[in-house]
C-alpha cells in the first residue's frame, strides 16, 4: 500500500489504553493520507485522541492495531532499534513544551541529532549554524534554554527537528506555550518549511494556527469528524490572520 505522493499514510489505526471498564479508545480506526510537502492541522477538543494520533504517526508509540506508512515503509511493526533509528533520522518532533536539552547550549541541542545520526562533528557545527541562521537565532547559539525567551526556545526545537532533514515534521501544540508575536514568528517559518517542500502535521487547537495550514482534520473521540482543504490559505497575510500588523 502506497498511494502515490503520500509520504505518511495510516489505515484502520486503533490505540487503546486501559482495559475493561476503563477502556479508552483514544485512535479509533484511523485512515490519513498525508501527501508530501502538505501541511496538515489536527484539531479537536481536549482528550479527543490528537497527540495519541501524533505519537502513532511518529513512531513514539505503537498502535493497538492498524499500519502507519512512511514514505512506503510501514513502521508500526519496526523492531525497537529500527524504530529509535527512524525516529531520529527520518521524523522531526516539535511540542509544546519545547523538551530541548536544560545543560546544552542552542547549537548543541540543535547538533545533537545530527551526531545521533552519525554525521561528524564538523558536519553537525556547519547544520547547527545554518539551521540558527535560517530560524533567527545565529547570536544565540551559545545561550542555554533558560536564557531564551519562550518562543526562541520554539525556534531551536524547530531548528533541532529539522537537523536531519526529516521525511515528515510533526508537531504537538507548538504555539501553546507562547504569545501572539512569538506564535506569528513560528507560524511564519512553519510556512518557509511548506513552501520549501516540507511536510508538516501539526496538532493545535488554536484556529488561527490551522488556518494556515493546507488542510484540516478534526477528531472527536478518537476519529475524524470532518476533513477540509483550505483553498487560498497563502493569499492573507499571517498577521492578518493573527489581528497583528506585518
Ligand atoms: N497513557 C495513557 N493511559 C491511559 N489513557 C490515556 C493515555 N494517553 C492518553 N490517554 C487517553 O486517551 C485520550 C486521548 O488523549 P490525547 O492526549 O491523545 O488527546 P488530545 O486530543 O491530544 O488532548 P489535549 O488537547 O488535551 O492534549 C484521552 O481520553 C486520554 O485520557
Amino acid at each position: 500500500m502506497n498511494e502515490a505522493g503520500a509520504v505518511l499514510q495510516s489505515r484502520g489505526l486503533c490505540k487503546e489504553h486501559g482495559q475493561g471498564q476503563g477502556l479508552v479508545r483514544a485512535v479509533d480506526e484511523v485512515d490519513l493520507d498525508v501527501p508530501a510537502g502538505e501541511m496538515l492541522a489536527v484539531t479537536g477538543p481536549s482528550g479527543c485522541g490528537k497527540s495519541t494520533l501524533l505519537h502513532l504517526l511518529g513512531g513514539l508509540e505503537r498502535p493497538s492495531h492498524g499500519e502507519v506508512w512512511l514514505a512506503g515503509r510501514r513502521i508500526d511493526a519496526l523492531s525497537e532499534r529500527a524504530l529509535a533509528r527512524l525516529r531520529r533520522r527520518s521524523v522531526g518532533f516539535v511540542f509544546q513544551a519545547f523538551h530541548l536539552v536544560e545543560e546544552l547550549s542552542a547549537r548543541e541541542n540543535v547538533e545533537l541529532p545530527v551526531l545521533l545520526a552519525g554525521r561528524s562533528p564538523r558536519a553537525a557545527r556547519r547544520r547547527a549554524a545554518l539551521l540558527l541562521e535560517q530560524v533567527g537565532l545565529a547570536d544565540r547559539a551559545r545561550h542555554l534554554p533558560w536564557e531564551l525567551s519562550g518562543g526562541q526556545r520554539q525556534r531551536v526545537a524547530i531548528a533541532r527537528a529539522m537537523a536531519n532533514e526529516p521525511l515528515v515534521l510533526l508537531a504537538d501544540e507548538p504555539t501553546g506555550n507562547l504569545d501572539t508575536a512569538a506564535t506569528l514568528d513560528v507560524l511564519r517559518l512553519f510556512e518557509g518549511l511548506r513552501a520549501a517542500g516540507q511536510t508538516l502535521v501539526i496538532v493545535t487547537h488554536d484556529e488561527r494556527v490551522a488556518a494556515t495550514a493546507d488542510r484540516v482534520v478534526s477528531m472527536r473521540d478518537g476519529t475524524f469528524v470532518d476533513d477540509t482543504r483550505l483553498a487560498g490559505r497563502a493569499t492573507g497575510g499571517l498577521g492578518d490572520m493573527l489581528g497583528l500588523g506585518e
